[in-house]
């Protein structure tokens, strides 16, 4: 399949997750929230999401799957694992439930060299959860490189500086071929490019969650570059905002190794839109360590003002 092909077939595919999960928000009970080791919440719709994508994937372009999901907890659970089928045979009619559980278990690719998708099908699942932004998260990667990806960004809204504006678009981008926003109200496109600002113009976004990367550290760095107050929101939503130029810089420095679904689909974004991505000594992401980057803190910025983050960075009391 060429490029924009590829590209095509992964708006269809995340158009779909889009509109289960917006369904799932809404009617989401108690008791389809599930507590993992580490204490993070995944839901019935974080499951279903996966299962779906990797299904529809399957039927069009099978290639090994690197998920953040697997099946173990519906194995382990015969309620939920029921409630999972029923939603993805909505979209599947036909589709029995040890095929979505193969379906989910395969998302334990290991990564590394070679070909195959990154998914995250429900980023952000804490804001998914306060009925706030999340990101359906999908890639394809070959040796390291990402060659198309799409964020579905069901909530977001398609743009800030409407107050009215309608919510949900999905960006969409291909390498070489740059960055593209769907809207998915009235299903209009256009091609999305990051700004050209600095110093006090410029604007920056962090998660909402304190505990996902240091606010203290970003504010240290903010007061140096003189930016003004964060926008605060969940997922890759925030590298989709600054794709399309209504943040300058993403600022993401934790001290937890990075999975590569929570950064390689956003990362392609922003760069197809202009901007760069980094860990904090400037060296570029490489998505063919296994199921991490191996970095655990970095940023994304419009380009223009990458030079200036990084001597922030390196001159920040630590
Ligand atoms: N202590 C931590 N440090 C860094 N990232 C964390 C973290 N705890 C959770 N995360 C990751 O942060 C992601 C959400 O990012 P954000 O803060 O930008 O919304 C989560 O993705 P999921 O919601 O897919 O599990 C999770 O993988
Ligand atoms: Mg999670
Ligand atoms: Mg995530
Ligand atoms: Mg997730």
């Amino acid at each position: 399949m060429e490029l924009a092909e590829l590209r095509a077939m992964l708006r269809e595919v995340v158009v779909k997750a889009c509109e289960l999960t917006s369904f799932l928000q809404a009617s989401l009970l108690k008791d389809e929230v599930l507590s993992k080791g580490d204490f993070s919440p995944v839901t019935v719709a974080d499951f279903a999401c996966q299962a779906l994508i990797t299904l529809l994937l399957d039927q069009r372009y099978p290639l090994p799957m690197v998920g953040e999901e697997d099946a173990k907890a519906l194995r382990e659970n015969a309620a939920l694992a029921g409630k999972v089928h029923g939603h993805v045979a909505k979209f599947l009619p036909g589709v029995t439930l040890e095929e979505v559980l193969d379906a989910l278990d395969r998302g334990r690719h290991e990564g590394g060299l070679g070909t195959f998708w990154v998914l995250d099908p429900i980023d952000g699942t804490k804001g998914f959860l306060r009925k706030a932004q999340y990101a359906i998260c999908l890639c394809l990667v070959k040796d390291g490189d990402i060659l198309v990806s799409a964020l579905g960004c069901p909530n977001l809204p398609v743009s800030f500086a409407d107050p009215e504006s309608p919510i949900g678009c999905v960006f969409h981008a291909a390498k070489g071929l740059g960055c593209v926003q769907l809207n998915l109200h009235d299903g209009a496109e256009h091609a999305v490019r990051v700004d050209a600002l600095r110093g006090a113009d410029a604007t920056y976004v962090e998660s909402y969650e304190s505990a996902h990367s240091s606010h203290s550290q970003h504010a240290q760095i903010a007061e140096r570059l003189k930016l003004g107050p964060p926008r605060r929101m969940d997922s890759q939503c925030k590298f989709g905002v600054l794709a399309r130029g209504e943040a300058s810089l993403y600022l993401r420095l934790s001290d937890r190794d990075q999975s590569i679904w929570d950064i390689a689909p956003g990362a392609m974004v922003v760069q197809e839109a202009g901007g760069q991505v980094t860990d904090v000594r400037g060296r570029p992401l490489s998505f063919s360590a296994g199921r991490t980057v191996g970095v655990p803190a970095l940023f994304a910025s419009n380009g223009m003002m990458h030079e200036e983050v990084l001597k922030a960075i390196a001159g920040m009391d630590s």
